[in-house]
């Protein structure tokens, strides 16, 4: 069937809320809300094959380990496995003193009943109650009226408070009653403060509460733009008979894609604590990112009292625990995140690097702070744990970035004209090969193109000219053996005379009329020297730009020799090339 010309005929928008002097647009969020993993429950009710008893713990233990100090752990009453976890976690003892597991039960007395007797000895327990007040849930699923919801809701918010005084008395539980209002961003808000006030009531007629009721306001199903997510939570806050004695949660799904945005404007307007999974997991499209929410408040320089320094390790017992991957783009976590392939985006991440160094030196001892700020890279992966692939190299690249990748691995400082005549190499290969290059790659292509080797185990079989010896006596005199095709020559002369005489004995083995046309020297952050030289040859005038050579050594005389030596292979090559092209 294709899509409809008119899909009105089918799908009806969103009805704004009459909330003409909102707040939340200029308002800042300053500080991080609290946070409810709902990895355990919402999380695990999506997947394929929910979580063993094993991979639970596993979850919790890590969970717990981020800074959750509230974690939604189980639906008891759904199955065995779901109360036994919830037995283990409290027969165990696993659960840190600071640490309120919360649990979650419809509307229906059995379901209570069990979920309490899974929770016996716990010390710290949120008690999850759900209804759904959405018309469309009361007309098509219970098929009954708003006034029975009520009724409903709160009659088992008695039994949840009858349970909690007697489990506090026994076994010393300290009880919260969170209030779930599954179709909360589908139902019409005046009946949701309703219920939600009269819930409220009857869970305070029994006497006071050390706690105040958790109101969780849900995106069940994302619907409309965050911005009308944001409307109904403010019009939730500003309703509500005593705010102050309330916390209201967000529950936010993700069926638009927007779950991130949904939240954090509901934060602006005044929701206190945040639902949420790793990576997003749960129901269909999953429930908000809690780790991209934690770090977006990171990347503005708010603490999310939350600890990602390990993002690898929590990625891979995400895994492990629902069987499903992180998406390459997944933000913060997808493996592709801190890459640059683009040539633009490469240069410009090689240059942010350069200059924030040098803005950091400035800065030091200053007692400003060495604010990042880097083009292309939000935030530094480092402080996840995760490493910089800052640059990648295919066909999309640029000089910049294939320089950037020869100087993490070879510590070389590519000048300009180099690294242009080097990207031609890189970039035949690539599109020859159609493929991504590591930087390894890039590497071991530059040491065979340049013929450069900084050690000796270095494979010079492709070498048509070798430095073989070389040496510089007390009296300052070079001396130095060169094989050229094999045939082995001796050089002798004072430093300032070195150059001038090496390319007169390669000229006259070769019959080249090489001569130096620019030449650089480089002082290495290992300390080695380096030097590029540029030579052309005046009989054959293949190579206009010239070729181009690199050398590197502890002394810079035999760093200028090397680098001569490399740019006559580079000559030799093309010249083999040429000459094979022109047979
Ligand atoms: C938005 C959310 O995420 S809500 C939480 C949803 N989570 C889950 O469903 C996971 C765990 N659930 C389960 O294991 C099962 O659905 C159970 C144990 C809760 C119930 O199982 P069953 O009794 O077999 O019922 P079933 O799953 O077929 O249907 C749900 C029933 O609960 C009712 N129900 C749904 N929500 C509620 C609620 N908040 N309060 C009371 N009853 C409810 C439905 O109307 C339906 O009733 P019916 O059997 O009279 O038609
Ligand atoms: C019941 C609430 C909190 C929920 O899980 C949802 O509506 O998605």
């Amino acid at each position: 069937m294709p899509m409809l010309a008119n899909p009105a005929e089918k799908y009806a928008g969103y009805v704004p809320c009459n909330l003409p002097d909102r707040q939340w647009p200029s308002r800042v969020t300053k500080k991080a809300p609290v946070w409810l993993s709902t990895d355990l429950r919402d999380g695990n009710q999506a997947l394929v094959r929910p979580m063993t008893i094993e991979q639970k713990s596993l979850l919790f233990k890590n969970l717990v380990h981020c800074g959750f100090k509230e974690l939604e752990v189980a639906f008891p009453s759904a199955s065995d496995t779901e109360f036994e976890f919830t037995r283990k976690l409290v027969e165990e003892n696993l659960i840190p003193d600071d640490v309120w597991i919360q649990v979650m039960a419809p509307a229906r007395s059995e379901h209570i009943k069990k979920t309490f007797e899974a929770i016996k000895g716990a010390k710290h327990v949120i008690i999850q109650l759900y209804t759904n007040t959405s018309s469309l849930y009361h007309e098509v699923i219970l098929q009954c009226s708003k006034a029975d919801i009520l009724r409903m809701t709160v009659d088992h918010t008695h039994v949840v408070r009858s349970l909690a005084d007697e489990y506090s008395a026994l076994y010393g539980t300290t009880f919260r009653l969170c209030y779930g209002i599954e179709g909360f961003s589908q139902s019409d808000l005046d009946f949701v403060i309703d219920v939600s006030t009269q819930l409220k009531n009857a869970w305070e007629s029994h006497g006071p509460s050390e706690y105040p009721v958790i109101f969780n306001l849900p995106s069940t199903v994302e619907c409309a733009p965050a911005n009308h997510f944001a409307d109904q939570v403010e019009y939730f806050c500003r309703n509500m008979p005593n705010r102050d004695q309330i916390i209201v949660g967000v529950h936010a799904h993700n069926d638009r894609g927007t779950a991130v945005s949904a939240t954090e404007l509901a934060l602006l307007a005044g929701a206190d604590r945040v639902d949420g999974c790793l990576f997003g997991n749960g129901e269909r499209t999953g429930n908000v990112d809690i780790v991209t929410l934690g770090l977006n408040l990171y990347s503005q320089g708010i603490s999310p009292n939350l600890d990602f320094s390990d993002l690898k390790e929590l990625i891979d017992v995400a895994r492990q625990c629902t069987d499903i991957p992180i998406h390459p783009r997944q933000p913060y976590a997808g493996e592709l995140v801190f890459t640059a392939f683009s040539g633009a985006h490469q240069d410009g991440i090689r240059k942010g690097f350069r200059a924030m160094a040098e803005r950091h030196a400035r800065l030091e001892g200053t007692g400003q702070p060495k604010l990042w700020t880097m083009p292309y890279l939000p935030v530094d992966p480092t402080d996840f744990g995760l490493s910089y692939q800052a640059v990648r190299v295919n066909g999309q690249s640029g000089k910049g970035g294939i320089a950037h990748l020869v100087e993490k691995s070879l510590h070389l400082d590519l000048p300009r004209d180099i690294q242009i005549a080097f990207y031609k190499t890189v970039q035949d290969i690539c599109d020859a090969e159609a493929k991504e290059l590591t930087a390894d790659e890039i590497a071991s292509i530059f040491r065979r193109t340049y013929h450069f080797h900084q050690d000796n185990s270095a494979d010079v079989s492709s070498d048509t000219a070798l430095l073989r010896a070389f040496n510089i006596t007390d009296t300052d005199v070079c001396e130095g053996i060169l094989s050229i095709n094999g045939e082995c020559r001796t050089i002798s002369a004072d430093v300032d005379d070195l150059r001038s005489a090496i390319i007169s004995v390669i000229n006259e083995a070769t019959g080249f009329s090489l001569e130096v046309q620019k030449q650089e020297f480089q002082v290495l952050s290992t300390g080695m020297i380096a030097t590029y030289i540029c030579i052309r040859d005046g009989v054959r005038g293949d190579s206009p730009q010239g070729w181009w050579g690199v050398g590197s050594a502890r002394d810079a005389t035999e760093s200028m020799v090397r680098s001569v030596v490399s740019a006559v292979n580079c000559t030799f090559d093309d010249h083999k090339r040429l000459d094979g092209l022109s047979k």
